[in-house]
């Protein structure tokens, strides 16, 4: 087999470890080994791998029972007796073998699916639970690749490994009592065969296990370069750099398969020692065992019976093999399940309802609150602090890069404060359970992405009980109505990916008509309306005006224009708070607003 044509290797991501993710976090606590963390995926379903366990020895029972019969059956025909009776029971054992074989394959093969299934669950749970910071510093295509590909490997060390050293081992040990039983001599030559055989593999096995770790890294690496090109494939394209992509993504694809190739050596190596072994024990087993017929020690139908039991010694032979090679993969495959599950996670916590639609609004301070991305970064707020009331309209406004979609992310906490309080209706962020205070508050991004599905199911993301008289009020305010009724299944149209493209300034409302669906008492709009054309635009601040009657409504704005009517504006720059007034004040007062209002020729405003 030839590689494809040589590509250099890839790097292999790492995941940031708990301590590079900023303060708080879930505690670190280490994951417990490989095994423990098995039998904690299995445990739900040990009744029926039990049972599968069972059949699987019962099917192994009936074909260790063949050679006695057979035995019997050599005997028979040497004394010249009638052999219809050893002829039935052995049909009768080679049919229940067939039927509990089967039905006990069906069962173990079930219950590793089901626990792909538990771990798949468990995973997504977690990841959706992760920190912005955690997810910042992760691979999206590397995460997924865990998520699909690592829990698959799961299956067959479910599989293998358990039922492979349970009933391999099982059966191993009850062949070698039945061997004994035939003949302790030839039992012991078959023994010195197998230890040998062990030791060969006890050296090879670390060797699978490093192996299949670095493929997995190596899918995982290939998931996260085709995730960047998938997810920019537009602007690939028009930066005609697809080859170079492609490179990428082949250099990745490379790296995986050297590993598995590697690995498959040494598990082929393995596998094969199970063959080896047990030719050397027959010609070692026949050489012995003539000599003994020959001495008379034994009888020919003991040889014979004896070789039988050598053959019958290869399958669970092989099964523990392949649990030991089964078990090196399944424990990369947990060694990188448990890394995703080592990053830092929001509490677990039941959903919030949504406030009433009568609920107070939100009143909000930040009180000298610093902040950075991470350690390594420089800080994004100074010793940031502003109040503002209940209900009203504040704007952000500041050079790019001050800090003002951060205010946004650490009042969803998003991230947590370096130093400094932020708090909300008088008490501290830290102290709000995640999804009572998220539930208080409606955030546009910047962005405003679109999820792929229904334009419905967009709306109502966040609040699924909202009434078709809400939603059209919604739509009318946010002026989606004239879209829904153009679109060919109107509400039910499908949209983002798979669907109808949205514009910019179409993505934008459904984003404000989601935020208002919510009944937010905090509403936070990020450059909600930079999209939209001079008439929406004008509607839209009219409908925000209209809003922040009776909400808090924080808006970020470049152009000032959209925000001189505000009840207050802050303006930011370089991670500090300038300056805090109205338009008219902040002209007269602040340099850099009256800066701002001049290039934007709302100087005359004043
Ligand atoms: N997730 C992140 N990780 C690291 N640094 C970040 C992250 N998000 C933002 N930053 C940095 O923090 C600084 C402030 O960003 P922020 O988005 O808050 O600014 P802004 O005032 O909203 O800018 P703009 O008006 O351009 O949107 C920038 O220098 C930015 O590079």
């Amino acid at each position: 087999m030839d590689a494809p044509s040589g590509s250099p290797p890839a790097p292999i991501p790492q995941l940031p470890t708990s301590s590079e993710q900023g303060r708080p976090h879930s505690p670190a606590t280490t994951p417990p080994p490989p095994w423990r963390q098995l039998l904690h995926y299995v445990r739900p379903y040990r009744w029926v791998l039990l049972a599968g366990a069972l059949l699987a020895l019962l099917t192994s029972a009936t074909g260790l029972a063949l050679p006695l019969v057979a035995r019997g059956l050599v005997n028979d025909l040497g004394h010249d007796r009638s052999i219809t009776t050893p002829l039935l029971v052995m049909s009768v054992l080679v049919l229940a073998n067939a039927g509990l074989g089967g039905v006990g394959s069906y069962l173990l093969k079930r219950t590793a699916e089901s626990v792909v299934l538990g771990a798949r669950r468990a995973l997504t749970s977690y990841l959706l639970r992760l920190r912005i910071s955690a997810v910042d510093r992760s691979e999206p295509g590397d995460l997924m690749a865990r998520v699909t590909s690592d829990t698959t490997l799961l299956r067959s060390v479910t599989t293998d490994t358990l039922i492979g050293l349970g009933t391999g081992g099982l059966t191993m040990i009850a062949t070698l009592v039945l061997m004994g039983v035939v003949d302790s001599a030839l039992l012991a030559v078959t023994l010195a065969v197998i230890v040998c055989t062990g030791m060969v593999i006890w050296v090879i096995m670390p060797q699978v296990k490093k192996t299949i770790r670095r493929a997995q890294d190596s899918v995982g690496v290939m998931g996260a370069s085709l995730e960047r090109v998938l997810g920019s494939l537009r602007t690939i394209k028009a930066s005609g750099a697809e080859h170079r992509e492609e490179q990428a993504v082949h250099a990745a694809a490379h790296e995986a398969w050297r590993h598995s190739v590697d690995s498959a050596k040494w598990s082929a190596l393995a596998g094969n020692m199970a063959g080896l072994s047990m030719q050397i024990a027959f010609i070692t087993v026949l050489a012995a065992g003539g000599a003994r017929v020959a001495t008379g020690a034994i009888d020919i139908g003991t040889l014979v019976a004896f070789l039988m039991y050598v053959f019958y010694l290869m399958s669970p032979v092989q099964q523990v093999i392949a649990a030991a090679t089964g078990y090196q993969t399944g424990t990369a495959a947990i060694a990188r399940i448990q890394e995703a599950q080592a990053l830092p996670a929001e509490p677990e916590a039941e959903p919030a309802p949504l406030p009433a639609p009568d609920a107070e609004p939100a009143a909000l301070a930040f009180e000298e609150v610093c902040f950075r991305y991470a350690g390594e970064l420089p800080y994004v707020h100074r010793a940031v602090s502003f109040t503002i009331p209940g209900r009203g309209l504040t704007a952000f406004v500041g050079p790019s890069g001050a800090g003002k979609t951060t205010v946004f992310s650490l009042i969803e906490r998003f991230y947590e404060p370096t130093a400094g309080r932020i708090v909300l209706d008088g008490r501290e962020l830290m102290r709000w359970e995640i999804p009572t205070l998220r539930a208080a508050i409606g955030y546009v991004e910047q962005d405003a992405p679109v999820l792929s599905g229904s334009l419905r199911g967009n709306l109502l993301l966040g609040n699924p009980d909202a009434s078709d008289e809400e939603l059209c009020k919604v739509l009318k305010t946010t002026r989606l109505d004239g879209l829904v009724a153009g679109l060919p299944q109107g509400l039910d149209t499908l949209v983002g990916h798979r669907g109808t493209k949205l514009s910019g300034g179409e993505r934008q409302r459904v984003a404000i008509a989601r935020a208002l669906l919510r009944r937010p008492r905090l509403l936070l709009l990020d450059e909600a309306t930079s999209q939209l054309d001079a008439v929406n635009e004008a509607a839209l601040r009219d409908t925000v005006a209209d809003v922040a009657r009776t909400t808090t409504v924080l808006v970020v704005a470049h152009r000032l224009s959209t925000v001189t009517t505000a009840d207050r504006i802050v303006v930011m720059d370089a991670g500090r708070v300038r300056a805090v007034g109205s338009h008219r004040e902040l002209v007269a007062a602040d340099l850099l607003y009256a800066e701002l209002a001049a290039t934007q020729f709302l100087t005359a405003l004043n």
